[in-house]
């Protein structure tokens, strides 16, 4: 019998949900019942950011409604932008969206009349208006108009922009099934950490911040940048062989691969590939998903280690032209849905989240006086 690795809470029950399961059978994934492959092929990220914030599909009066919703929701308060102009341009994105969602929390506090279902549908809606305003400002100086009607979708609204002008319709929905993939994952580290901030009733921004902040690693949603910077180290295969090699011998983590629950694969992470691949093609690409490929096939070869989500995200991102330091951020405005989901879950059947520690510290000593310490 093998010793398990102890530490990490690995193999922990650590409460219940309704939201989502993860890993059955080492590799399965669905959301209130729906199966990830169904939610992918079939669904919007709107639809799925209903069901995971109101319990159920929406129907198609109510799905039209929700988009409109949404959309209504883009513009930013005056003062918010006059915060995130005065924000230095070498900040991270990460922490503007933590740092613009915290100070809107100023501007729109949770209240009786605002509770956590509207407070999440305004995330959902004005994430992308604060993360690009702010990046426009800085790199060009442009004070964008963030509710560019044409685009119904958050995917079309991200990537309009981003980028000046209306996404073809295979980027769109590359983006918004990312979106789609993004949004849940159970007792992941972020949720988590948010469920514990709402745990001691704590306010709905605070529990998302909470989350932002946790994500920000590269072991949890840091990952999709760290794998692009390696995919982006490699000039073909061939290097990109050798280079993997390398950093194994050296017992160093390769970015996008291995899971806490899946064992088997990320059922995310083929439905990834297979967009990364198609835009691949699109775009005549000889190198990025060529060097993707053969990293896959030594990690599996050496560690028998799958890609997670995070790793053909990369590609995909790259393809549809967002910079990398965006990549985290976006998976912050899809997984906003989640956490929002779990932060209403634990508020409804809340205890405060307070494990217990074992103590392996020193036994009780002697007062010593200032003066007599070394
Ligand atoms: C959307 C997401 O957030 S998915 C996760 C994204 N994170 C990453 O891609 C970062 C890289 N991956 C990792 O660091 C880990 O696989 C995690 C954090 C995802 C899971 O961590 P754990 O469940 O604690 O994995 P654990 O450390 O037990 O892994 C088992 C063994 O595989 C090795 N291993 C796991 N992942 C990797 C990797 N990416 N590269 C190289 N070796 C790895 C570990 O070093 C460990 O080896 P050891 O037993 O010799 O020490
Ligand atoms: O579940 C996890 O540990 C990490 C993950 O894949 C996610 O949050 O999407």
């Amino acid at each position: 019998m093998t010793a398990r690795k102890s530490g990490g809470l690995a193999n922990t029950i650590a409460g219940e949900t309704a939201i989502s399961t993860v890993g059955k059978e080492g590799k399965g994934l669905t959301y209130r019942g729906y199966s990830i492959h169904d939610l992918a092929h079939y669904g919007t990220f709107e639809e799925t950011a209903y069901l995971l914030l109101y319990g159920r599909l929406p129907d198609e009066d109510e799905l039209l409604g929700y988009k409109l919703k949404l959309n209504r929701l883009r513009r930013l308060p005056d003062g918010l932008r006059s915060l995130l102009e005065h924000l230095p341009a070498t900040m991270q994105p990460m922490d503007v969206l933590r740092t613009g969602i915290s100070a809107l929390a100023a501007f729109e506090p949770e209240t009786a009349d605002r509770g956590p279902r509207q407070i999440a549908d305004r995330l959902l809606a004005c994430g992308t208006s604060l993360l690009l305003y702010w990046h426009h400002f800085h790199t060009s100086g442009l004070r964008i108009d963030t509710e560019a009607p044409e685009s119904a979708s958050i995917a079309g609204h991200f990537l309009q922009l981003l980028h000046g002008r209306p996404p073809s319709e295979l980027h769109e929905e590359t983006l918004d099934v990312s979106l789609i993939l993004y949004a849940e994952h159970e007792f992941n580290a972020s949720t988590f950490a948010a469920r514990v901030t709402a745990s001691t009733l704590s306010d709905f921004y605070s529990s998302i911040t909470t989350g932002i902040g946790t994500l920000r690693g590269p072991l949890h949603g840091g990952a999709n940048e760290a794998a692009m910077e390696l995919i982006e180290r490699f000039t073909d295969a061939d290097e990109a062989e050798k280079g993997v090699l390398q950093l194994l011998e050296q017992r160093q983590l390769v970015m996008g691969f291995g899971h806490r629950v899946y064992s088997i694969s990320d059922p995310r992470s083929d439905i990834i590939k297979l967009w990364s691949a198609t835009l691949s093609k699109e775009a005549g690409d000889t190198r990025l998903y060529p060097v993707s490929e053969r990293i896959e096939e030594v990690m599996q070869r050496e560690r028998q280690l799958f890609p997670n989500l995070d790793f053909y995200s990369a590609s995909a991102y790259r393809f549809l032209g967002i910079p990398t330091d965006l990549f985290t951020p976006l998976f912050v405005l899809s997984r906003i849905s989640g956490w929002s989901a779990h932060i209403i879950e634990q508020r409804e059947g809340n205890r405060i989240i307070r494990p217990s520690a074992l103590y392996v510290g020193p036994e009780p000593l002697s007062w010593v006086e200032l003066a007599d310490r070394r």
